[in-house]
């Protein structure tokens, strides 16, 4: 199993993203998620500041080596800076695959890459990557490429052979994550909007009801 992917073998894994709050971090950490997703895009409403950033990735410590810090189209010195204070151990960008193996040799950590997809000629066949985040390609006029609440066919996953561990993301919530996981075929969850109260307000209820969702779908064996 990859560094950094505890849990594929054999419950589905779950990443918390958009943390913003004390309360969300402690209750994503004691409800059992496995990564922490922690925003740096001025345009989301999770965004995080510089101050905020460095207690939140603190406050996490128990999920060291799972901290992830996303970034859209990020110059090096932008991730740079985060990096002076906040203690991430992942990066999650949304740019074209070559940043990700640039970006993964400079700051020497995972980087996994968002990709958006509408059909299945647009799931990714790179090699080489740390970890792949699939989930619906935004409408044209989308203010964010992610983190819309919006999903997709999830059968266009299904039977995929995906070149690197990959999470499911997208439009996911308390309701959906098991039907969405026996319809993809992955192995592990990334959610945000569906566990809030509001843009960018997590919801602690909602967090935990997601997750012990997503972890009373049982994963079929591996081939
Ligand atoms: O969460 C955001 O604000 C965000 C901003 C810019 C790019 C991605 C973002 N979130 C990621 O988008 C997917 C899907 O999120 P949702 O559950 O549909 O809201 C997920 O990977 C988030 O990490």
């Amino acid at each position: 199993m990859p560094e950094n992917w505890p849990c594929l073998a054999d419950r589905p894994g779950v990443k918390i993203c958009g943390l913003n709050d004390d309360a969300s971090v402690q209750t994503s950490i004691e409800a059992g998620a496995d990564w922490l997703g922690f925003v740096f895009f001025e345009r989301s409403p999770r965004h995080l500041a510089l101050d905020e950033a460095r207690r939140l990735t603190r406050r996490a410590e128990a999920l060291k080596g799972r901290r992830v810090g996303l970034f859209v189209k990020p110059l090096d010195d932008e991730i740079a800076r985060v990096l002076d204070v906040a203690e991430l151990d992942i990066l999650q960008i949304y740019d074209i695959p070559e940043r990700a193996e640039t970006l993964r040799a400079r700051f020497a950590r995972p980087v996994w890459l968002s990709c958006g997809i509408s059909a299945r000629d647009d799931l990714p066949q790179i090699t080489r990557l740390d970890g792949l985040i699939i989930e619906a390609r935004p409408d044209d006029h989308a203010a964010r490429p992610g983190g819309n609440g919006q999903s997709f066919d999830w059968s266009l996953t299904a039977g995929w052979s995906s070149p690197a561990p990959w999470l499911l993301a997208g439009g996911l919530s308390p309701e959906n994550v098991a039907t969405a996981l026996a319809a993809s075929g992955a192995r592990a969850v990334d959610v945000s909007s569906g566990v809030e109260s509001a843009p960018g307000k997590k919801s602690p209820e909602l967090i935990r009801k997601f997750i012990k969702a997503a972890r009373g779908y049982c994963l079929p064996l591996r081939n």
